[in-house]
This record gives C-alpha cells, sequence and structure tokens, in this order.
C-alpha cells in the first residue's frame, strides 16, 4: 500500500516535471531565405517541423522569414497583408502541429499601400490555435552606410516605422517581449519591455555580415544581461540574392549573459534551449539591478559644471 502511494506519487512528479519541460523548449532558427517564398515556406516549415518532433513548444523564425528581395521593387511587389496566403499558412501550420510561432519580420502592406506603396517589418506571434496574438512593427529602421565595410541599406525607402512597443506576450515559454534586428541596438527599448513584464526578449534578425562579426554577440549578451532576461534571436544565414548575405549565428541567452545555444555562420539550423524560468527570477533576486535603477529624471538631468 505505502509502496503503490510512494510509486503513485514518484510518477506523477515524473510527469509533472517532464510536462514542465516539454513546455519550455524554444528552437531558435536560422534560415537563408530567397526571393522564392514558396521555397522559403517550404524550408520554413521543415525546420517548423523538426523542432515539434524534438519537442519544442515555441519555434522562432528570423526577420524576413518569408523573402529577402534583391531590390526595393521586388520586396515591395511580393509583400501581402496579415490576411494573405503566407500569414495563413503559417496559422494552419501551428494548428496542425500544436505549436507556438513567433515570425520575425513579415513584409506587411502597410494601411495606405494603394496609394503610397509602404509596408511595415511586423513581428507576429501566433499561438497553438493558429491564432495571431500579437503584431510588432519593427520602431527603428536600419538607414546606414559603411562605404569601408560595403554595407549600404536605407530601410526607410520602404518601410514604415511601427508606432509603438507592443505589451510582451504570455506564451507557454513565459513572457515574451517583441524587437525586430536593429532594435536590438536600442537598450531603452529592451527595459521598457523589461518593465512591462518581459521575461524572454526576441530580436528575429538578418543582421549584415560586417556589423555582425563586430556587435551581435556582443549586443544580444548585453541586452540579456541589463534587462536580466533570456535573449532569443533567429537569424538569417548565407547568401539570399546576387547582391545580400547575412551573418547567421542565431543565438539563444540566459538571464546571467551566457549563450546556451549557437547555430553557427554557415548554414540553415536551430538549437532547442531549455526555458527554465527560474534562472530569471534567481538572476534578478541575486542582483536586483532593476531596483537599483534611478528613476529617469535622475539620467536626464546633469549637474552643470
Ligand atoms: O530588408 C528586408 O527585406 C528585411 N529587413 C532587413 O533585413 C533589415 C532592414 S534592411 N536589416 C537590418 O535591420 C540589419 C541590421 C543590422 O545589420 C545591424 O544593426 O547591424
Amino acid at each position: 500500500m505505502f509502496r503503490c502511494i510512494v510509486g503513485s506519487l514518484a510518477w506523477r512528479l515524473r510527469i509533472r516535471l517532464q510536462n514542465r519541460m516539454s513546455h519550455s523548449l524554444a528552437a531558435v532558427c536560422q534560415v537563408t531565405a530567397t526571393p522564392d517564398k514558396e521555397a522559403n515556406f517550404s524550408a520554413c516549415k521543415q525546420l517548423v517541423e523538426e523542432a515539434k518532433q524534438r519537442g519544442a513548444s515555441m519555434v522562432f523564425l528570423p526577420e524576413g522569414f518569408d523573402y529577402i528581395g534583391s531590390s526595393r521593387e521586388e520586396t515591395l511587389s511580393l509583400s501581402e497583408s496579415l490576411t494573405g496566403d503566407t500569414v495563413s499558412r503559417y496559422t494552419q501550420l501551428a494548428r496542425k502541429l500544436d505549436v507556438w510561432l513567433s515570425l520575425g519580420g513579415f513584409h506587411e502592406r502597410g494601411p495606405k499601400w494603394e496609394t503610397d506603396r509602404r509596408i511595415y517589418n511586423s513581428h507576429i506571434i501566433i499561438n497553438e490555435k493558429g491564432d495571431i496574438v500579437s503584431v510588432y512593427r519593427k520602431s527603428h529602421l536600419f538607414d546606414v552606410e559603411l562605404p569601408e565595410k560595403g554595407v549600404s541599406l536605407k530601410e526607410s525607402a520602404f518601410t514604415i516605422p511601427g508606432s509603438s512597443l507592443v505589451s510582451p506576450v504570455q506564451t507557454p515559454i513565459g513572457k515574451i517581449g517583441l524587437g525586430i534586428c536593429y532594435d536590438l541596438r536600442f537598450p531603452e527599448l529592451s527595459l521598457a519591455l523589461q518593465r512591462h513584464g518581459a521575461e524572454i526578449l526576441t530580436y528575429p534578425s538578418a543582421f549584415t555580415v560586417a556589423t555582425g562579426a563586430a556587435h551581435w554577440e556582443v549586443l544580444l549578451r548585453a541586452r540579456a544581461i541589463e534587462t536580466q532576461c533570456f535573449v532569443l534571436a533567429a537569424a538569417q544565414v548565407g547568401q539570399h540574392h546576387e547582391k545580400r548575405s547575412s551573418y547567421g549565428r542565431a543565438l539563444a541567452v540566459d538571464p546571467w549573459g551566457e549563450v546556451l545555444g549557437d547555430c553557427g555562420g554557415e548554414k540553415p539550423g536551430m538549437v532547442l534551449v531549455e526555458i527554465d524560468l527560474d534562472k530569471v527570477s534567481s538572476t534578478r533576486r541575486n542582483m536586483p539591478v532593476q531596483q537599483h535603477r534611478r528613476d529617469s529624471d535622475f539620467y536626464d538631468g546633469v549637474e552643470k559644471t
């Protein structure tokens, strides 16, 4: 009798632990998108299926998962609305596989598309039922010229900046704050999301090779350390077309700043990482930087000398 009770308790505990583990596995992916939307969907679908099979409850795809265009014209003409074919295929995939998705940067036609032909760069969260639960539109646009590094991109030539941050989303792996790529360079954004309750920050990206080599890992780890959040960054890797390549190294970082997973800089793939939210609470408890932060007046007011 006693052994039976102990046995049954142990069994239940094991199931509880297993559930907890399997509910907190995240798959952070990297892909090489091209202008071919069909091929991109099929490559991403394969990654999502594999991630699900390996136990992930949420899968992260990078900025430009839908496509990377080879000219401004092509980028614009391939864009769709949230009700278009591409997003609807992903909502069906999420429902069929019973998995959450972060679609890191969708080329979304703007509200006045017919007249101005402008798009948003939108990070979409889809739940396991296939509902869109959040859309964040990239608010810092990458208009950067680095002549000595061969980088010249002007995102604002075709993209409208989003007008606000969005509330962190409750998911099976934790509360997720949404950013996109270049947003990573603005700690104000990550701190604001942390203040609004984020436990995990996400920066799906298509970093250039030159800026990635210099800044990618440092920035991601810094954002994790400052906010004491997990940071998940799906990435584009390799050559998209004759004019553009991306740095890769999709990364998962824990709240202490340790790299938990790294997809490398070579080819498409994924890393599976356990999101243990106890790491968030213990890191914040042991070093309460958010409580030590002074109010914004303090940093605004510099004493005159
Ligand atoms: O253009 C598309 O289709 C998708 N969007 C992008 O690839 C964006 C805008 S050009 N890329 C970045 O923000 C790179 C940032 C970067 O490399 C850095 O901050 O160093």
